[in-house]
């Protein structure tokens, strides 16, 4: 049956997340439940279509559910994803109604827990797709509706309202591809059809596959979100220095450091994550020293000119690129990387020669992944001093720069949630200088 295998892909990988596994990523779910199938990569991306479209509605799409189910939203995870990812398809995905209704029956039947509910999904999916509009129209705050109660508290706390809501308005609207190019980026723009933006990066609306792209095979460009591309600006690497990159894949900064002439190394823990920056590498013909160890063990004997930590985080900062990202992590996740981060910078510092940089970043939207750590590292730190961050630096984005002098990129800026297709990640960044 065409595309029943996608569905059942997509269900399986929203089902884990929904139920005990919530620490893992959307992409390993969706491995892990596509493994021996063999999807085309047609169905593959369809598969991730209709979950990553689940997770980016789900506040929404459950309080649609809830209204139509007589005993409220289901407690098991396979019933709850089944109607979730078919709600999605109705409302949000090209897939004509009849088909998202069918085939999520037909798995509904398939599986003998829920074959006796196929009837209640066939019922419910049918009054979805009735009720569109009334749905629709019942979207109207996605920061009370469509995101978790504890992370709409907290935003609301570091950001004020307004730009809660201006947070959780860009969620709904994904992320543009774009790219860091090494040379004559405006060039570049023309070439792929590209809007060259004031931060540096070039912008391809509506862009998806990349390989096919001109200038991928000869490594001019790597994909990069706009704001991820702006810490190593401010490291601003200079040829023949050395660098230290200590969490460095997949890569995209290491590339920015090795293609401004530094020497880099490269560390990671993951190895495999560290054969993917290798090629990267490799297609971009950049290279560097690449260690597969835990940062926090490295020998201190040889510090480096300057160190970029890219620490590991709760990742908030990237939910419309990840949206299940809001749905499975926890406050706990939180409190126990801010410990990590808290470790890691302590190492990098150590790793700073004297008169040397450090530039310390997360993709995170949580003040204790971000401004926090800065604060008590320089408490701790008297050796160490910030250097506040001017809007140059930054394409002339006041706004990007919180009242420290650091970096504090929101989706909503540069237009995201106005519908206009803008946004960028959501980082933190801090230049700090070893006094000599
Ligand atoms: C935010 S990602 C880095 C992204 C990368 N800098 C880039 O721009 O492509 C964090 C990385 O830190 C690595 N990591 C986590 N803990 C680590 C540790 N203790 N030592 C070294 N690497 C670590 C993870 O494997 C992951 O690849």
């Amino acid at each position: 049956m065409p595309g029943l295998a996608a569905r059942h892909v997509a269900q399986n990988a929203v089902a884990t997340l929904l139920g005990p596994a919530r620490g893992l990523a959307l992409e390993d779910a969706l491995g892990q439940s596509g493994r021996g199938l063999n999807l085309e990569p047609g169905d593959a991306a369809l598969a991730r279509a209709i979950a990553t479209a689940s997770f980016r509605r789900l506040g929404f799409l459950k309080a649609a559910l809830a209204e139509r189910l007589r005993d409220g939203l289901p407690q098991k995870p396979d019933l709850l994803a089944l109607l979730v990812t078919g709600s999605a398809q109705i409302l949000d995905l090209a897939v004509a109604d009849h088909a998202a209704v069918d085939l999520s029956v037909r798995l509904a039947k398939a599986d003998p827990q829920l074959t006796h509910l196929a009837p209640l999904v066939n019922a419910v999916l049918r009054r979805v797709a009735r009720e569109r509009d009334d749905i629709r129209a019942a979207e109207d705050d996605p920061l009370k509706r469509n995101t978790p109660d504890w992370l709409a508290q907290r935003w609301i706390a570091a950001y004020g309202e307004a730009a809660a809501k201006g947070i959780a308005a860009a969620h709904l609207e994904g992320a543009a591809l774009d790219v860091t190019v090494r040379e004559d980026a405006d060039a570049w723009a023309e070439k792929l059809g590209g809007r060259r933006l004031d931060l540096g990066s070039l912008r391809l609306e509506g862009r998806e596959a990349v390989a096919g792209l001109p200038g991928y095979d000869e490594g001019a460009w790597w994909v990069q979100d706009a704001a991820a591309a702006l810490p190593v600006r401010l490291l601003a690497p200079r040829p023949g220095e050395r660098v230290a990159d200590l969490c460095a894949a997949p890569g995209g900064k290491t590339a920015q450091v090795a293609a401004a002439g530094a020497r880099v190394t490269a560390v990671d823990r993951s190895a495999a994550r560290l054969e993917r920056l290798q090629r990267n590498l490799e297609r971009l013909k950049l290279s560097a020293e690449l260690v597969t160890a835990d940062a926090l063990e490295l020998p201190e004997d040889k510090p480096f000119d300057a160190v970029l930590l890219d620490a590991p985080c709760s990742a908030t900062g990237t939910i419309r690129r990840h949206p299940d990202i809001a749905w499975t992590k926890s406050e706990a996740d939180i409190v126990r990387l801010a410990g990590l981060q808290r470790r890691l910078l302590d190492k990098a510092a150590r790793l700073t020669a004297p008169g040397g940089r450090l530039v310390y970043c997360t993709c995170s939207l949580e003040p204790e992944e971000g401004s926090a750590r800065i604060a008590d590292f320089l408490a701790r730190n008297g050796d160490f001093e910030r250097v506040a961050i001017t809007a140059d630096q930054v394409g002339g984005h006041a706004e990007m720069i919180d009242h420290n002098g650091d970096l504090r990129t929101l989706p909503s800026h540069l237009g995201g949630g106005s519908g206009r297709g803008g946004g960028v990640d959501g980082f933190f960044g801090s230049l700090l200088r070893r006094r000599g």
